[in-house]
């Protein structure tokens, strides 16, 4: 159950995708928000008559200032809070020596629970601050770990799929590694069912079943894995051809299959509802088949990129229909920032395009849309977040800009976002300035589900 909210018209312009090419920039807009955090109305034209034409004269109002603007609160829909510590540590390595160098060992040390509340306390803050509303997060194997990051989400209002990761093959260390197929199922199973008995609507913490990848689990456990997201009807995630030698890796351990995707696929576990992180070299035929299985993808270019594993072909996964979100990968990515993300994601689009032409190019209403309203396809939430349309919810984030007045002072109480608006930008300009130079200093506030979660000292509510 939602607590009851305040009703609430959040005035002032807006920006939301309408479509992969097109965002909306409302410069005067009234976005009514019930007590239930359920968006009532949207106005567009009369801003000040809308309280009585609605008959919410009692209404609280909220108004951005600052040349600020209502955005769609963030999806992530990949990222490891286990390993939020080493977010920037990984020196020169890619992915296998990154995974027994670096993460195995923070995430097996994540079995002390004071030192799992330090960090999963400490992740979710942190994405909230930067206007995360929604995460698909990797925990560790460790079952009252994963347990307490769902509480923690709970109870600080993030909305997040929980994932307790699997992993028994001996490839995975001795000291971090399920016992058994039949230890990691009933442990997976214990997390489903915590995820459950703490929110059972769903409306805020569910289970994800979370195979770590191919070569961590045998095929029994893959196999169990499908069976048991069939049979619990949770979303589920993994990793998927990130570099070249995991990609020979898998093909030596699953020789009988036609492939990475295939080993998923003959597990059970690509359906709409799996999602594969990285995607980066998968070949046509495995993009077919992930098409025809509608499973989704989290691309997260900045691990891509540290990890030096390569460039996602986006463009050419979103010409053949798939559904892309953007994942931060914390801390294979180095940001718990989903702005950062689509900046990202520009970039390395401009890579592929230096070698494949410019179509490859994404815009930037392009990687909003993967960060708002695609996102929230990839997480099964595409009629209730990622935009503002009546009967959505309130998952929202309040963006100030920086004004600089005539003459270049500074505001006088010392504002310091990093976004300087001369005032004389079209508005596409201004969000086109906010995407490439604003941070977590212009996240003023955030609200999921008409909750506030998150706000600085800029934000007067
Ligand atoms: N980026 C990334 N790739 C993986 N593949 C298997 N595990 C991981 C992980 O923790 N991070
Ligand atoms: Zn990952």
């Amino acid at each position: 159950m939602a607590p009851s909210l305040e009703k609430t018209i959040y005035i002032g312009p807006f920006v939301h995708s309408k479509s992969l090419a097109e965002l909306e920039i409302c410069t005067k807009g009234a976005i009514g928000v019930d007590e239930k955090g359920v968006i009532a109305f949207v106005e567009r034209d009369d801003v000040e008559g809308v309280s009585k034409k609605e008959g919410w004269e009692s209404a609280k109002v909220v108004e951005v200032k600052d040349n600020g603007f209502f955005f769609p609160g963030f999806i992530d829909t990949h990222i490891h809070a286990s390993q939020y510590p080493n977010a920037g540590i990984f020196g020169k390595s890619t992915l296998l020596d990154w995974l027994n160098t670096y993460t195995f060992p923070l995430e097996s040390s994540l079995s002390a629970l004071p030192r799992a509340t330090t960090v999963y306390t400490r992740a979710v803050s942190r994405t909230l601050s930067h206007g995360t509303t929604t995460a698909a997060y990797y925990a560790t194997v460790h079952v009252p770990a994963t347990n307490l990051l769902a509480d923690i989400c709970l109870a600080k209002g993030q909305r997040a799929l929980i994932g307790r990761v699997c992993m028994n093959s001996t490839l995975s260390p001795d000291y971090y590694r399920d016992a058994s197929v039949a230890a990691a199922i009933a442990a997976s199973r214990e997390c489903v069912e915590y995820c459950r008995r703490i929110d059972p609507s769903g409306e805020l913490v569910a289970p994800i079943i979370t195979p770590r990848f191919a070569p961590s689990c045998t095929e029994e456990c893959l196999h169990a894995l499908g069976a048991l997201q069939k049979e619990t009807g949770a979303y589920a995630q993994t990793h998927i051809s990130e570099n070249a030698p995991e990609i020979a890796l898998v093909n030596e351990l699953f020789p009988t299959h036609k492939g990475y995707a295939d080993v998923y696929d003959k597990a059970g576990l690509l359906n709409p509802k799996m999602i594969l992180a990285h995607a980066v070299h998968l070949t046509a035929k495995e993009k077919e088949l992930v098409a025809a299985r509608d499973a989704k993808i989290s691309h997260c270019p900045a691990s891509n990129t540290a990890l030096t594993s390569g460039c996602a072909p986006v463009r050419d996964l979103l010409d053949r229909g798939i559904t892309v979100g953007l994942g931060t990968d914390v801390s294979g990515g180095f940001s718990p920032s989903i702005l950062e993300m689509a900046r990202q994601a520009i970039w390395v689009s401009r890579h592929v395009a230096m070698h494949e032409g410019d179509h490859a190019k994404l815009s930037v209403e392009e990687v909003l849309y993967l960060a708002t309203r695609g996102g929230a396809k990839v997480v099964g939430l595409e009629e209730k977040v990622g935009a503002f349309e009546v009967g959505m919810e309130w998952d929202a984030q309040m963006v100030a800009l920086e004004s600089v007045p005539e003459g270049g002072e500074r505001h006088e109480d010392g504002f310091v976002e990093g976004v300087d608006v001369f005032g004389w930008e079209a508005w596409e300009d201004r969000v086109a300035k906010w995407l490439f130079g604003g941070d977590d200093r212009c996240t003023v506030a955030v609200w999921v589900r008409g909750r506030l979660v998150h706000s600085t000292g800029r934000y007067r509510g």
